[in-house]
């Protein structure tokens, strides 16, 4: 049985959002344990505290790595920062076994007056590193982060991309046994993130821990195989990447149906997905139709509006858009109502979440009427891997084919 490197026991924090108070309540809770009474930070929330994290927990065992996603503020970099030791929970039991290598926030660890050769000692010498093994390691650490020039510059003079190479270097190069990774590893550019992944994969061969955050839905399958899904502290998910990757995205996508101008001539209804019999459809596959039923209503007749529909990407944003205008379809409408099918043959997509904008125009160039935004939402399921190719990757099928020869 692989030994358990990280065993998180119903952990909950709490912060408070007033400075003032936070400061008040931090004096109670110093009184409170000088006199050997319980802080309050075990009973309920004070006024204007809240829970950034809330009842977690979770185990790790040797060679895992584990994803950690959820929407801003959800409570990843506080679980995090518990999980090195930055932080105490306020409730709840933290076992870490093993030496942790951490790249938590920009520059975290480092001194900013002290230049980047310094740091490395001091951050290697207090994870335990005598001076000759830190000395065999060095080239390796500079070589890894590529800032030879700049080693022996101060840390303040880094540029934020050069501070995550050095840091994620230290941090992945000290033997770890747990490594922890921020989203701060977004910073570097991409030829480094590359490799930070390679190393990432080699290092959990070894047998190292990975708890890694990221709102990258494409780099989060590449190394973990779990993940867990935090939303308002609270884990809402716990398993397969693909599932906690569905389950995000659809918390990410916010349907917003703006509501129509009073002075609007015509809006948009609704917008449905349906299949071939006209029943709702929300779930496809990698080269599916799909169509789009598209209701608007006016209040006078109208001649020539324009649609224009985007499609959306829960994670990458905007991946292309279909114009009525520019396919030479006037639309008519009037108060009874006018039905438009898009129909989107052989959808290029590989498994994820996704929606659409739907932006309604008159016929001159500044009529713009009505929109509806992340709506008509549906979903890409995991393609025979066969005709996929390469792998789980949320982005485009392009339709391609390889052949090779020798000489
Ligand atoms: N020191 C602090 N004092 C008060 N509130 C805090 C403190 N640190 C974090 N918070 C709050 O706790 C909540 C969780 O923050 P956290 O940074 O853990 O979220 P996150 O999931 O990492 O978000 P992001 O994806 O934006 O980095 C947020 O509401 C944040 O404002």
């Amino acid at each position: 049985m692989p030994e358990t490197l990280i065993t998180v026991d119903n952990v909950s924090k709490k912060f408070c959002r007033s400075l003032k108070k936070s400061l008040w309540y931090g004096m109670q809770d110093l009184g409170n344990e000088l006199r050997g009474r319980r802080h309050g930070g075990d009973g309920e929330l004070r006024p204007d505290e809240f829970w950034a994290v809330k009842d977690v927990s979770f185990e790790l065992k040797r060679g895992e790595c584990l994803g950690l996603i959820g929407r801003n503020g959800a409570g990843k970099t506080t679980l995090l920062r518990m999980l090195n030791g930055l932080i105490k929970p306020d409730r709840g039991r933290i076992e870490m076994r093993g030496r942790v290598g951490a790249l938590i926030a920009l520059g975290a660890g480092f001194n900013p007056v002290l230049t980047g050769r310094e740091n490395l000692y001091v951050n290697a010498s207090i994870l335990g590193f005598s001076k000759q093994e830190i000395d065999a390691r060095f080239d390796d650490i500079v070589e890894f982060a590529g800032i030879e020039e700049f080693i022996d510059t101060p840390v303040q003079n880094y540029s934020s991309g050069m501070a995550v190479r050095l840091g994620f270097s230290v941090a992945a190069h000290l033997n770890p046994d747990i490594l922890i990774v921020d989203e701060v590893l977004a910073v570097g550019d991409v030829g480094f993130r590359m490799r930070c992944f390679e190393h990432m994969l080699q290092l959990k061969k070894k047998g190292v821990v990975i708890v890694f955050v990221t709102h990258s839905m494409i780099e989060l399958p590449r190394i973990c195989e779990r993940a867990i899904v935090v939303t308002g502290g609270q884990i809402v998910f716990e398993g397969l990447v693909e599932v906690a990757i569905g389950i995000y995205e659809k918390d990410v996508l916010e349907a917003s149906c703006e509501k129509p101008h009073s002075e609007s001539p015509a809006w948009i209804e609704s917008a449905s997905l349906i299949d071939e019999s006209g029943r709702p459809k929300c779930s496809f596959h990698t080269g599916e139709n799909i169509v789009i039923d598209i209701r608007l209503r006016s209040r006078i007749f109208v001649e020539n509006a324009r649609l224009i529909v985007h499609i959306n990407s829960a994670t990458t944003g905007i991946l292309g858009s279909f114009s009525s205008y520019h396919k030479g379809l006037p639309i008519k409408v009037d108060n009874s109502g006018t039905q438009i099918i898009l129909t989107i043959r052989s959808i290029p997509l590989l498994i994820g979440g996704y929606s659409f904008n739907f932006s309604l125009y008159g016929p001159g160039v500044s009529d713009y009427w009505h929109q509806q935004i992340n709506v008509a939402r549906f979903h890409i399921d995991a393609p025979p891997i066969d005709t996929l190719g390469y792998g789980l990757c949320h982005s485009i099928a392009f339709d391609h084919e390889w052949s090779s020869g020798i000489g």
